[in-house]
């Protein structure tokens, strides 16, 4: 598979790594300096592109993929305001997106579990809920894409809590996540119920990238060919 990777950032190089020791070509390597790839001439040479930059660039990024009708695998997190628009253009113009705010196979399945945790939780309200994330300090972005897919799950099931915010709650209908940046820490959340009587937590930690690289490709190896709207549920069957 021809791979064209836009960011060669600590993801970027990540995905290099094992995208190349599974045989795969990766015929583009686009940073801020070679923008001009991006165009349908380079781009459109790739079977498949895989976007992992900033939360600046990401949107523009996506559209010069759908440009060149070039499937795009995205990972950048912290442009969750334009994915409902980049989402539904994949769909009716047939263009091919799989976007998760993270790709590790062990997250996926941490999402699974914060789910049906936050379901049993719903019908006690005996217990509050807090969150907390744990990332390097060169992150852009607070709090983490992933953090935010897990609040997004604990407000749809647990009704009490109406927003999450970033900070300490002020008010009991507030799901904190408390945001932390500490080297080198690739990722760590933890979604925690506390009650008078006991507390339960459950945590992700991630120990490296690798596992966020190795989905990314994994993710890549699915969506060539197709077009329409994936997620990572679709990838590993969830
Ligand atoms: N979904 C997931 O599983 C994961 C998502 N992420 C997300 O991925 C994103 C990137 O993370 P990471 O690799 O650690 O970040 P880095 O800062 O290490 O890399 C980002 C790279 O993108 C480059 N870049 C900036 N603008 C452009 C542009 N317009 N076109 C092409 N390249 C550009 C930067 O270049 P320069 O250095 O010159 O500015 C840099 O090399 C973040 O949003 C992060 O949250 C991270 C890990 C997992
Ligand atoms: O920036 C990172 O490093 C990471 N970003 C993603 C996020 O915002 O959730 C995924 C992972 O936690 C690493």
């Amino acid at each position: 598979m021809k791979i064209a990777l836009i960011g060669y950032g600590k993801m970027g190089k990540a995905i290099d790594a094992i995208a190349t020791a599974k045989g795969h070509e990766v015929i583009l390597r686009i940073d801020i300096n070679s923008k001009h790839l991006l165009e349908k001439e380079h781009l459109g040479q790739a079977d498949v592109a895989i976007e992992f930059t900033t939360p600046e660039t990401a949107y523009e990024n996506v559209m010069k993929c759908f440009a060149a009708d070039v499937p795009v695998v995205s990972g950048t997190t912290g442009w969750l305001d334009k994915l409902p628009e980049v989402k539904a253009m994949a769909e009716k113009e047939g263009k091919g997106f799989l976007q998760t705010t993270n790709f590790s196979i062990g997250v996926n399945i941490f999402f699974e579990i914060n789910k049906r945790l936050a379901e049993l939780m719903a019908s006690q309200p005996q217990y509050d809920v807090q969150m907390e994330e744990i990332h390097h300090t060169q992150k852009k972005d607070s709090p983490s894409g992933t953090a935010i897919s897990l609040a997004e799950q604990v407000l749809g099931a647990v009704t009490r809590k109406h927003a999450w915010v970033n900070e300490e709650a002020t008010a009991a209908d507030q799901l904190s996540i408390i945001s932390k940046r500490i080297d080198p820490a690739p990722g760590t959340h933890t979604v925690t119920y506390t009650s008078a009587i006991d507390d339960i937590s459950i945590t992700h930690t991630a120990h490296s990238r690798e596992g966020f690289a190795a989905g990314a490709v994994v993710a890549a190896e699915y969506l060539k060919g197709k077009k329409g709207v994936y997620t990572m549920k679709d990838v590993l069957n969830l």
